[in-house]
């Protein structure tokens, strides 16, 4: 819950909006630095999570890379200040277009998912006259154990390369003479809770690491990705998730080699708790078997519970009334425009105001303009007038 005087700046502003508390966001990244930074591992922020320049800038400052899925993220990591050594650009289907926006740059290293994608990166590169540096993202066949839509590392997922197809990979270099195989990369899915299906990711990049390097080959980049989850119950308890016991994990389970270094790409647990969707209620509505909150936010500010049944908690900013059971929900035209069914929350009434928390990431970045809904300009704590 936020303090009185910021709960009266946030009053000022059109709903429905991002808030972002850019305190939140400069506390975690302390403990980033912490546990991982000072140890000499790199953390490439997911610009997939959250794209907005001014966050972007906090994170970079804070001394992270970037990751990035797309020819705009590329771009948008260079216009906030990233170094093109600092970007490294994943995703199962880059563009030809997006791949000459990487060579032109020079980035730090493309993460390819595909024997088809190397030969083309190879091509594309030769035009270019320079080499590229490759880091392959292999399949481990973890379970992440999270929402199916967001589990990345199974052999049913479209995502990284199989190890059954591994050796024909590898052969193949010899005749990509212009990418440069630097590392290995792989990513499980997102929002894990548990910390066993990191550990097993762990022994499968031990085993494969020794294998490729065993054929002759030098990596010095080992990336495990990202996908650490947040504590979306408890937002204001855990603003900060527990950075100690995930790094240590690695720091101790990880075994490199003394030209290697190791690599995260964490998005989520870096922006989720420093942003909360603000919107208002514009009705309530007495149903038969229900009573209706229907707030000016929709499925079209913030997604995650339509297309992963997520719960954000909600916080009432403007009652302290009695608690009473709503279906919070949105002005969208389906039924899936609902932010929590069945919740207990102070009584509202027309105009209240209400944070949806840990939307700071895969929050705006996922925004639509579906309904033709207008966009309202984001919000930032140091810009508050408290
Ligand atoms: C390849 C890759 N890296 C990094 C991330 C960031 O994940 P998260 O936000 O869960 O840390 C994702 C998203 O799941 C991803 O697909
Ligand atoms: N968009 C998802 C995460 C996907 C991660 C990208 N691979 C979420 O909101 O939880």
């Amino acid at each position: 819950m936020y303090p009185n005087n910021v709960i009266s700046a946030l009053q000022e502003f059109k709903t429905p909006y991002f808030f972002y508390d850019l305190d939140v966001l400069r506390n975690t990244l302390e403990q980033v630095k912490k546990h991982a930074i000072s140890k000499g591992f790199h953390v490439h922020f997911a610009l997939k999570a959250n794209n907005q320049t001014r966050i972007l800038k906090v994170i970079k400052e804070a001394g992270l890379g970037a990751d990035c899925v797309s020819g705009g993220e590329v771009q948008r990591a260079i216009d906030s200040g990233f170094s093109p050594d600092e970007i490294a650009f994943a995703g199962v289907g880059k563009s030809d277009e997006e791949i000459e926006l990487g060579l032109k740059h020079d980035i730090f290293c493309f993460n390819c998912e595909s024997t088809q994608e190397l030969d083309v990166l190879n091509e594309l590169a030769g035009q270019h006259g320079n080499k590229a540096r490759v880091a392959l993202r292999l399949n481990p066949n973890v379970e992440a154990d999270t929402h199916k839509y967001i589990t990345t590392g199974l052999n049913e997922n479209k995502f990284g390369i199989n190890e059954s197809d591994l050796d024909t990979v590898l052969d193949k270099f010899p005749d990509l003479e212009n990418l440069e195989l630097i590392g290995i990369h792989f990513h499980i899915g997102s929002q894990i809770e548990k910390f066993t299906p990191f550990e097993e990711l762990c022994s499968k990049a031990n085993a494969l690491n020794s294998y490729i390097e065993d054929k002759g080959f030098k990596l010095t980049v080992i990336n495990v990705g990202g996908g650490f989850g947040i504590n979306y119950d408890h937002p204001n308890d855990h603003s900060v998730p527990d950075f100690e016991r995930f790094f240590g994990l690695f720091e101790e389970n990880i075994k490199l080699k003394n030209h290697q270094s190791l690599h995260f790409e964490l998005g989520r647990s870096v922006a989720g708790q420093c942003g909360s969707l603000i919107t208002r209620v514009l009705y309530t509505k007495e149903g038969k078997a229900k009573n209706f909150a229907i707030v000016d936010a929709g499925m079209t500010e913030l997604i995650r519970p339509a297309l992963y049944q997520a719960k954000h908690r909600i916080d009432v900013l403007t009652s302290d009334k009695g608690e009473k059971t709503y279906d919070v929900v949105g002005p969208i035209c389906e039924s899936s425009d609902t932010f929590r069914k069945d919740v207990s929350i102070p009584e509202v009434q027309r105009g209240d105001l209400i944070a949806i928390r840990s939307a700071g990431a895969y929050g705006e970045v996922m925004r639509s303009a579906y309904n033709l809904r207008e966009a309202n300009p984001s919000v930032y704590s140091d810009d508050l007038n408290t």
